[in-house]
C-alpha cells in the first residue's frame, strides 16, 4: 500500500519498536497518524508534531486490556481522521509469570482491537478497505519452551491474523491483514529474561544460548515493518530476521475429507 495521503494507527507507539516504526511512517508523507499506548513520551509526540507539520499526530491513551478503551479511541481516531487506512497491532508484553495479562494484552488485545478497527474499515460496512498488520513473533511460529505463555499467545497472534486473512473474508470487507514475525530485535522486551520465564532458573537449551543468540536494530526492523506494509500482499506471514524479510509458506496440515474429495480448507 503507498502510504501517502494515509491514516495510520499504530498500537504500541511509545515501546522499542513502535517509536522507530513511527518514525519510518512520518518519512511516507502520511496524513493523519493515532499513537494508542499504555504510556506516552509528551516529549517526542511534541517533536514528532512539529517536525511533521502536514500530518495530524495524536495520541490515545489505551490499556488494550480494557475493551472500552479500545471502543473510545478508535471512536475519537475515526472522528478526528474519518476514516483509517492502516493499523499496526504493536503493543505487547513478554513476561511469563503474569498468565493471564500476557494472554489480554497479546491476544485478546489484539483480537479486540482487530476486531474493532474492522467495524471502521470494513467495506461492506461502509468503509474503505484498507490492512491490519499484528505483530507477532518467532516465539509465534513454533513452540518456545522458555517463554511458553509467551509463544502460546503469539502463536495465537498468527493464527488468528491469518484466519482473517482468508480471501472469503477479504472479499467481503476489503481489509487485507499481514503477520510480522520479528526475531530478535534490540529493545527492552528481551531484557532480565530469567525473571520472565515459564519456569525460573529452569535450564531449556534456548536459555543457554539467549544471551548469545544475533539480534537487529530496532532500526531495521521498523523499516522492514513498513516496507512490509508498503508491499506485503493480503495473508503474509513475514519473518524479520537480521535485518531481512523472508515471507514464510505455512503447510495445511489437515484437510477435511468430504465422501467425494478432500476439502482444502483456505477459507
Ligand atoms: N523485541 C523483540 O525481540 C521482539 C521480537 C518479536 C516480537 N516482538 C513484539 O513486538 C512488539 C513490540 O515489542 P518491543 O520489543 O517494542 O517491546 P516494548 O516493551 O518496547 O514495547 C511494548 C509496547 O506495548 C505497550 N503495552 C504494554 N502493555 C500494554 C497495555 N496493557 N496496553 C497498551 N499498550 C501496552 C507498551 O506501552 C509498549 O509501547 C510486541 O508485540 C512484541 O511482542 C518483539
Ligand atoms: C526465544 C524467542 C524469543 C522471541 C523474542 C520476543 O518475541
Amino acid at each position: 500500500m503507498d502510504l501517502g495521503g494515509k491514516n495510520v494507527v499504530y498500537l504500541g507507539g511509545f515501546g522499542g519498536i513502535g517509536k522507530k516504526c513511527v518514525q519510518e511512517l512520518l518519512k511516507k508523507q502520511i496524513k493523519g497518524l493515532a499513537i494508542f499506548d499504555l504510556i506516552v513520551d509528551d516529549d517526542l509526540l511534541a517533536e514528532w508534531k512539529k517536525l511533521n507539520p502536514d500530518t495530524e499526530v495524536f495520541y490515545q491513551k489505551v490499556d488494550i486490556t480494557q475493551k472500552s478503551d479500545i471502543d473510545a479511541a478508535y471512536k475519537a481516531t475515526a472522528e478526528k481522521l474519518g476514516h483509517f487506512d492502516v493499523v499496526v497491532n504493536g503493543s505487547g508484553l513478554l513476561d511469563d509469570r503474569l498468565i493471564e495479562l500476557t494472554i489480554q494484552i497479546n491476544l485478546v488485545g489484539v483480537i479486540n482491537s482487530t476486531l474493532t478497527a474492522l467495524e471502521y474499515m470494513d467495506k461492506s460496512k461502509g468503509g474503505k478497505g484498507g490492512l491490519i498488520v499484528n505483530i507477532s513473533s518467532v516465539a509465534g511460529l513454533q513452540p518456545t519452551p522458555l517463554m511458553a505463555i509467551y509463544s502460546t499467545s503469539k502463536t495465537g497472534v498468527t493464527t488468528f491474523t491469518r484466519a482473517m486473512a482468508s480471501p472469503i473474508h477479504y472479499a467481503h470487507s476489503g481489509v487485507g491483514f499481514i503477520t510480522i514475525c520479528p526475531g530478535y530485535t534490540n529493545t527492552g522486551i528481551l531484557k532480565d529474561i530469567d525473571k520472565k520465564t515459564t519456569f525460573p532458573f529452569y535450564e531449556t537449551r534456548m536459555r543457554t544460548v539467549f544471551s548469545k543468540v544475533k539480534g537487529q536494530t530496532v532500526e531495521v526492523c521498523a523499516q522492514n515493518i513498513v516496507h512490509a506494509i508498503e508491499t506485503a500482499k493480503n495473508g503474509a506471514v513475514l519473518m524479520l530476521e537480521l535485518g531481512e524479510i523472508h515471507e514464510l509458506d505455512i503447510p495445511n496440515l489437515w484437510n477435511p475429507q468430504l465422501d467425494d474429495c478432500v476439502f482444502v480448507c483456505l477459507s
